[in-house]
């Protein structure tokens, strides 16, 4: 694994000014990413997950601390191109075919034709779409659709891929085998990724580094940094050392719960 950090925060908070008072959304976060990590955020409602990913692309700012990105501010790195963001919900253009949705992104950096249509066939081949690309989203599954999703924010080559709860609303068989085709998405491109979720085994199968939160104040309350192989079969969540981890990510959300 290389050692080179892609994000790191230094006493990093964002607190919102609301009519209520102010939100403590993320206090003092202290955190390295290293290029080609799959690191996890988990933790319970309100404890700074989104937030945290939000000001890493850029769409929030801190109100004290540091944070870089790519050796720069998320600004830079933003105009540099270096994340693709994947939400919750797919949000493909229903009017638009799979392929056209994925090429919006293209047409708007101003990609030529040629390099659009190499690449939105590429990505398709790397999610598993190929010969969906004249396809529009109603006439694909909820598990496809995020995969069309994903595709679209692999599209321009970003190194860093921030996903939140991308699968948090598909049945778990699905998200099962949308799990197992993410890490071998993750390790066909090494891009790094970070990626919310308020799933235990999700967050264990997935990562190479599990950041556990709490919230008021959102901080993070435990880092892991995950002893699993690479290679990992769905089987290896039956196995003792994958137990040992998961039972270490609920103590911490237990323990921050605790806090309330
Ligand atoms: N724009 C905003 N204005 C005011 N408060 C906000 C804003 N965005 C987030 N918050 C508050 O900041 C805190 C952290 O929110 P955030 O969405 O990052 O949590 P989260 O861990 O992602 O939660 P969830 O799991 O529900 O998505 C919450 O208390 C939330 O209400």
């Amino acid at each position: 694994m290389n050692d080179q950090p892609v994000v790191t925060a230094e006493n990093l908070s964002l607190t919102f000014e609301t009519s209520d008072g102010p939100v403590h959304a993320l206090k003092d976060v202290n955190l390295e990413v290293h290029k080609g990590d799959f690191v996890s955020f988990i933790g319970p409602s309100g404890c700074g997950k989104t937030t945290f990913l939000r000001v890493m692309a850029d769409l929030e700012q801190q109100t004290a601390g540091t944070i870089t990105v790519n050796g720069v501010s998320p600004e830079e790195a933003r105009k540099s191109r270096a994340y693709g963001y994947v939400f919750q919900a797919a949000g493909l253009y229903p009017w638009r075919t799979i392929g056209g949705n994925i090429r919006l992104p293209l047409e708007i950096m101003g990609y030529d034709k040629a390099d659009q249509d190499q690449r939105v066939k590429r990505v398709l081949e790397l999610v598993d779409l190929a010969g969906f690309e004249k396809k529009f989203p109603w006439q694909l599954s909820g598990g496809m659709q995020q995969r069309a999703s994903i595709a679209r924010a692999l599209a321009f080559d970003a190194d860093i891929l921030l996903m939140d709860e991308p699968f948090g609303a598909l049945d778990e068989i699905v998200r099962d085998h949308l799990n197992e085709q993410l890490l071998s998405l993750w390790d066909k491109t090494h891009k790094t990724i970070c990626f919310v979720t308020h799933s235990i085994p999700e967050a264990v199968y997935l990562s190479t580094k599990i950041v556990v939160m709490s919230p008021r104040p959102g901080r993070i309350t435990d880092v892991i940094d995950s002893p699993l192989p690479r290679e990992r079969p769905l089987e290896i969540r039956d196995t003792p050392e994958f137990i040992e981890i998961a039972h270490r990510v609920r103590d911490g959300l237990r323990a921050g719960h605790g806090d309330d």
